[in-house]
């Protein structure tokens, strides 16, 4: 097995609701997650990200951390109502600010910064506005880029534009389990085509302006029939296109899967066939969210892609009971390369929710993610050894944070948090990865 090129990325992720609190702070305005995590019922235990893990205030206490990790690479959001708090209007010059001095004490640390223009939380004054269901969104979110363009780019190399837009555009208005809790297919489909096409706005803008990488990050899952009966084999294609190339193909090739209008029916936006072609702004990497793969069987009333999730009995599953699958991404890895050609590949998220312990005398014994980190860093490996020009790889995530509905009953961090005293301790697996990360990733 080949090792890792010493240029290797190995880094951590985070998003800016998830772990900066401070949500209003310095003239910052609300976001769709601010107004939707106050709504009853919307986020177990009531919880929002007023706290978080306090980031806004002890960033310097949390690159500390970075530097004490090893990592060389750290992936972050702007929150965009802090830069531009009507979301299309005057600047906030101290919101830009953090993000100013953060990517200044990250490469103080030589910590490469990737920068994630959108993670889900929209400015709530652009959600007044229709939000994603605005055909304007598209030049809204480029007019924003555009200022974090200026603001930034002499001192940040790798940007996406967008985290996870089928999430945004799935669970935010289609099942209503995340902001803006709309639910409605039609809706779905048009928020995904705005996403897309604000995707493709702020990548033409970078191309101006720009002297580096623009990339996006998809949450991308391999579907897996259930069983060899046809119905699943083909369900499990349709969720295929469904999940991955819905987004994959309209960015990549500049079109829509053939088979997408068929799976929305009269829901389907017709105008968005027309339009595909805007979306294809060639990007200069793709960021791979990986977490699981999806066990599928037919499901005529499932919509829109007639599939119904299943689980094996003897599946090992995460905290969030989620699969633990490596092998799918390897051949998700090797998937993207066979259909869409070379393109450099980051794994932008991967990690898992586990179970832990309660920190004792200093130390968290969390086995499970640390065993999960070497696994699919292994799969990770083996896609290497087999051509995919993968360029790095981004842990989800560097602390326990707010995991959007779940509040902070779920925690995903190589950190653990003590929210209510915003103690940090490094779990076992941020040690595990720590050696791992100093020796090159060598010995796996
Ligand atoms: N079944 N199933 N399987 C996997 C489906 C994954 C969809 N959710 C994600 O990818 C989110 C992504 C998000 O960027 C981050 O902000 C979240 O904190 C993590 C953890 O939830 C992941």
């Amino acid at each position: 097995m080949i090792g890792f090129p010493t240029s290797f990325l190995w880094g951590a992720a985070t998003s800016a609701y998830q772990i900066e609190g401070s949500p209003l702070a310095d003239g910052a305005g609300a976001s769709i997650w601010h107004r939707f995590s106050r709504e009853p019922g919307r986020v177990v235990g009531g919880a929002t990200g007023d706290s978080a893990c306090d980031h806004y205030r002890r960033y310097r206490e949390d690159i500390a951390l970075m530097a004490w990790l090893g990592i060389n690479a750290y992936r972050f959001s702007v929150a965009w109502a802090r830069v531009v708090p009507d979301g299309n209007g005057t600047l906030n010059p101290k919101g830009l600010g953090f993000y100013d001095r953060l990517v200044d004490a990250l490469l103080a640390q030589g910590i490469e910064p990737m920068l994630t223009l959108y993670h889900w939380d929209l400015p709530a004054a652009l959600e007044d506005r229709g939000g994603w269901l605005n055909p304007d969104s598209a030049k809204w979110f480029g007019d924003y880029a555009q200022v974090l363009f200026q603001a930034l780019d002499d001192r940040v190399r790798l940007w996406l534009t967008l985290n996870e837009p089928w999430v945004s555009a799935v669970l935010g208005y289609l099942t209503g389990t995340h902001a803006p809790g709309r639910r409605g297919l039609r809706e779905a489909a048009l928020a995904a085509h705005h996403l897309l096409l604000a995707h493709a706005e702020a990548v033409t803008a970078y191309r101006a302006v720009g002297r580096h990488r623009i990339g996006i990050a998809l949450n991308l899952e391999p579907q897996y029939a259930a069983s060899a009966q046809a119905e699943d084999v083909e369900a499990a294609a349709r969720r295929h296109i469904y999940v991955n190339r819905w987004f994959l193909d309209p960015i990549l090739l500049g079109r829509y899967p053939a088979e997408i209008p068929q799976l929305f029916g009269a829901d389907w936006p017709r105008r968005a066939l027309q339009r595909a072609g805007l979306i294809r702004a060639p990007i200069d990497f793709l960021g791979v969210n990986y977490y699981s793969r999806a066990l599928v069987v037919d499901d005529p009333s499932g919509r829109p892609a007639r599939g119904r999730l299943v689980k094996r009995r003897d599946a090992q599953l995460t905290a969030m009971g989620w699969e633990i699958f490596p092998q799918g991404l390897t051949e998700m890895l090797l998937w993207i390369r066979r259909e869409y050609g070379e393109l450099p590949v980051y794994i932008t998220e991967n990690g898992a929710a586990c179970n832990d312990p309660l920190p004792e005398r200093g130390r968290v014994l969390d086995p499970g993610r640390a065993r999960f980190l070497g696994r699919h860093l292994i799969a990770a490996q083996e896609a290497l050894g087999r051509g995919v020009d993968l360029r790095g790889y981004f842990a989800w995530s560097l602390l326990d944070n707010f995991e959007w509905a779940y509040g902070y009953s779920k925690r995903f961090g190589l950190i653990h948090v003590d929210f209510a005293t915003q103690r940090r301790t490094p779990k076992m697996s941020a040690r595990f990865y720590r050696n791992l990360i100093c020796r090159g990733g060598a010995n796996l």
